[in-house]
C-alpha cells in the first residue's frame, strides 16, 4: 500500500467540512449541521422530530443526534425529487454526464477529508474508507460515460410503418442503505439512477448518517437541479414511508435478508420493481494446488475488510485436507499481524465495529461457536487500545476458527464480523455440494492453479459473483449481486441500466389504418 502517498494528500487537503470540524484524530470530530437534505440544502426538523444518538466506533463517543424524518418531510423530499426529475430526465445524455462527472472530480479533490468522515462514522481504516471514495467516484464517472449511450431500437413493419423504443427514466427512485460501505452505497445506487436520468431519495443506515449528506451537497456544488439527489434520515418507519410512497418509482435496497423480504412486499404492494443487495455466506474453496500464499492472502481479503463487515466476505473457507496445516498456520500467523487500533492512523489496517450491539453479536456468534465444538486458533476477544482516548471504542481481535462442521450455526449464519471459518474437504464434488448448501449466494472463491477445474467449479457455484484466485474485487464496470436469497437485481456493470430504466415502444403507421369493424 502506498502509504507515503497517501499521507502527502491527507496534509494538503483542507480541513473545514460544512457543519464538520475535524482534525485527523479520532475523537475530535463535531458534527452540528443537518443531516437531512432536500430543497438542495441540509433541513433541520422541528423539535418534535424523533432523535436517535449517533456514535463514533473508534471512541465511543456521541457524534451527533440524528432526526428521523417522519410523513411530511417524506413527502417534502420525494416532491422535491418528482421537480427535479421532470429537469432532469428532459436533459440529454451528455448534459447529465456534464454534472455527474463534475460531482466525481469534486469527490477526488475532497476524498481524504471524505474518507476522514467516513471513518469517523463507521470505525474502518482510513486506507480502506479511501478505497471506499475511489469506489464512489469511479461508480459516478462509469455512469456518466453510459449516460449519452442509452438508445432504443428502430423496426421496420410492413408498409413503410415502423417501430422504435425508448429507454426511459423511472421517476423518483428510492435508494435504501446498510451501515457497511455507507458512500459507496449511496454512490453506487444514485450514479445509475441518474444516469438513467432518475432523480433519487436516499435514506441511509441511522448508524452510519453522515457521508450521504456529503454526497447530496456536492451533486448539487457540481450543478445538479434542487431535489435531484435527497437524504432522508431515519430507521425501519422512514424505510417504510419511502417504500409505500405512492410517488416512488422504484426500490433499490442494500441490507439484510430479512429486512430485503420486508421491503419486496412492500414494493409489491405498488408493484414497483426492486432491486435487493443483501447479504451472504459465501464459500471459499482453496484446492491443495493452489499457490498457497495468494490463498491465504485471499482468505485474509474475504474475511477481515471492513472488521469482517462484508456482504460478500467467504467466511466459509473450505481448505483440500492435503494443505490444512500449513494454510491455517500461515493465515493465523497473519491474522495475529494485523494492526488493530485506532482507524485514522495509517498502520492500523483493522479499525473498529461499527457499533456495540454488533460487537456484542458478533462475540456471541464466538461463544455459540466454542459451544458448538469449533476451536479457537487465534483473537475472537474485545480489545481495549492502549490510547486512552480509544477505550470505550468497539474493537475486537480477528478470529480464526477451525474444527468447523457445516451444521455450525458459526458456519451457517451471516455473522457480520471478523471471523473465519476453516472446513476441510477431500474431493472437489464433495465441496461443490457442501458450499452450495445454503439459501444464500452472494459470491464464492475458488483457489487453484488448475484452469480447467477453476472454471469448471465456478460454473457449479450458486453465487452471483465468483472470484478466481482472488477474492472481493469489485470494479464498478462489472456486475455486482446476489443469486437465491441474497438479491435480485445487479449493480455496477452496464446491465444496471436496465434496473434504472423502462422500454417505451412507439409503433407508427404510415398507411391507412386496417380495420376490421
Ligand atoms: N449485497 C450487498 O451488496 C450488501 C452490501 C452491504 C451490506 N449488505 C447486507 O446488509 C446487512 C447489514 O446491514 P444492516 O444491518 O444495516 O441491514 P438492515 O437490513 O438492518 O438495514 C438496512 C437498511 O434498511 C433500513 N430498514 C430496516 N427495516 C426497514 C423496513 N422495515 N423498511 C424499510 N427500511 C428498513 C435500515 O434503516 C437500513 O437503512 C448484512 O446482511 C449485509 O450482508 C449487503
Ligand atoms: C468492495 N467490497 C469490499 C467488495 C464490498 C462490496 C459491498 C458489500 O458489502
Amino acid at each position: 500500500m502506498p502509504v507515503g502517498k497517501f499521507l502527502v494528500q491527507r496534509l494538503r487537503v483542507p480541513t473545514i467540512l460544512h457543519g464538520i470540524s475535524r482534525s485527523a484524530s479520532s475523537g475530535s470530530m463535531v458534527i452540528s449541521d443537518p443531516l437531512n437534505f432536500w430543497s438542495a440544502r441540509r433541513v433541520k426538523l422541528n423539535d418534535t422530530a424523533k432523535t436517535e444518538a449517533v456514535y463514533e466506533p473508534a471512541t465511543g463517543r456521541l457524534l451527533c443526534q440524528l432526526q428521523h424524518c417522519g410523513e411530511e418531510e417524506v413527502n417534502q423530499a420525494v416532491s422535491n425529487g418528482h421537480s427535479a426529475f421532470g429537469v432532469w430526465s428532459k436533459m440529454s445524455g451528455m448534459e447529465r454526464a456534464k454534472v455527474m462527472l463534475e460531482a466525481a472530480r469534486i469527490i477526488e479533490r475532497r476524498r481524504e477529508e471524505i474518507a476522514e468522515v467516513e471513518v469517523v462514522n463507521n470505525g474502518k481504516s482510513i486506507t480502506e474508507a479511501r478505497l471506499d471514495v475511489d469506489s464512489a467516484r469511479l461508480c459516478i464517472e462509469y455512469y456518466a460515460g453510459l449516460a449519452s449511450t442509452l438508445a432504443g431500437q428502430h423496426v421496420q413493419l410492413p408498409g413503410g410503418s415502423f417501430a422504435y423504443t425508448r429507454r426511459e427514466p423511472l421517476g423518483v427512485c428510492v435508494g435504501i442503505g446498510a451501515w457497511n460501505y455507507p458512500l459507496q452505497i449511496a454512490a453506487w445506487k444514485s450514479a445509475p439512477a441518474l444516469a438513467c436520468g432518475n432523480s433519487m431519495v436516499f435514506k441511509p443506515s441511522p448508524v452510519t448518517p453522515v457521508t450521504a449528506v456529503l454526497l447530496a451537497e456536492i451533486y448539487v456544488q457540481a450543478g445538479a437541479p434542487s431535489g435531484l439527489y435527497n437524504v432522508v434520515q431515519g430507521g425501519q418507519e422512514t424505510g417504510m414511508l419511502l417504500c409505500y410512497h405512492p410517488s416512488v418509482a422504484k426500490v433499490s435496497f442494500t441490507g439484510s435478508v430479512p429486512t430485503g423480504k420486508k421491503i419486496m412486499e412492500m414494493a409489491a404492494s405498488g408493484v414497483k420493481p426492486v432491486t435487493l443487495e443483501l447479504g451472504g455466506k459465501s464459500p471459499l474453496i482453496v484446492f491443495e494446488d493452489s499457490d498457497l500464499e495468494n490463498a491465504v492472502r485471499g482468505a485474509l481479503m474475504a474475511n477481515f475488510l471492513s472488521q469482517g463487515q462484508v456482504c460478500s466476505n467467504g467466511t466459509r473457507v473450505f481448505v483440500q485436507r492435503q494443505i490444512l496445516p500449513q494454510f491455517l498456520e500461515e493465515v493465523v500467523q497473519r491474522t495475529r499481524a494485523i494492526q488493530i487500533g485506532d482507524p485514522l492512523l495509517e498502520q492500523t489496517r483493522m479499525g473498529a465495529v461499527v457499533s456495540r450491539p454488533q460487537l456484542e453479536k458478533v462475540l456471541g456468534y464466538i461463544r455459540q461457536a466454542k459451544e458448538e465444538g469449533a476451536r479457537i486458533l487465534c483473537g475472537g476477544e474485545p480489545i481495549t487500545p492502549a490510547d486512552p482516548k480509544l477505550k470505550n471504542g468497539y474493537y475486537m481481535s480477528p478470529c480464526v476458527m477451525d474444527n468447523c462442521t457445516d451444521n455450525m450455526t458459526c458456519v451457517q449464519e451471516e455473522i457480520f464480523g471478523p471471523v473465519m471459518s476453516v472446513l476441510p474437504f477431500d474431493t472437489e464434488e464433495e465441496v461443490l455440494r457442501r458450499a452450495n448448501d445454503t439459501t444464500m449466494g452472494l459470491a464464492a472463491g475458488v483457489f487453484t492453479r488448475d484452469v480447467k477445474r477453476a472454471h469448471r467449479v465456478v460454473e457449479n457455484l450458486q453465487a452471483g459473483t465468483c472470484f478466481i484466485n482472488n477474492y472481493n474485487i469489485t470494479p464498478v464496470e462489472v456486475p455486482f449481486g446476489g443469486y437465491k436469497a441474497s438479491g435480485i437485481g445487479r449493480e455496477n456493470g452496464q446491465v444496471t441500466i436496465e434496473f434504472y430504466s423502462q422500454l417505451k415502444t412507439v409503433v407508427v403507421e404510415m398507411g391507412d389504418v386496417d380495420s376490421l369493424f
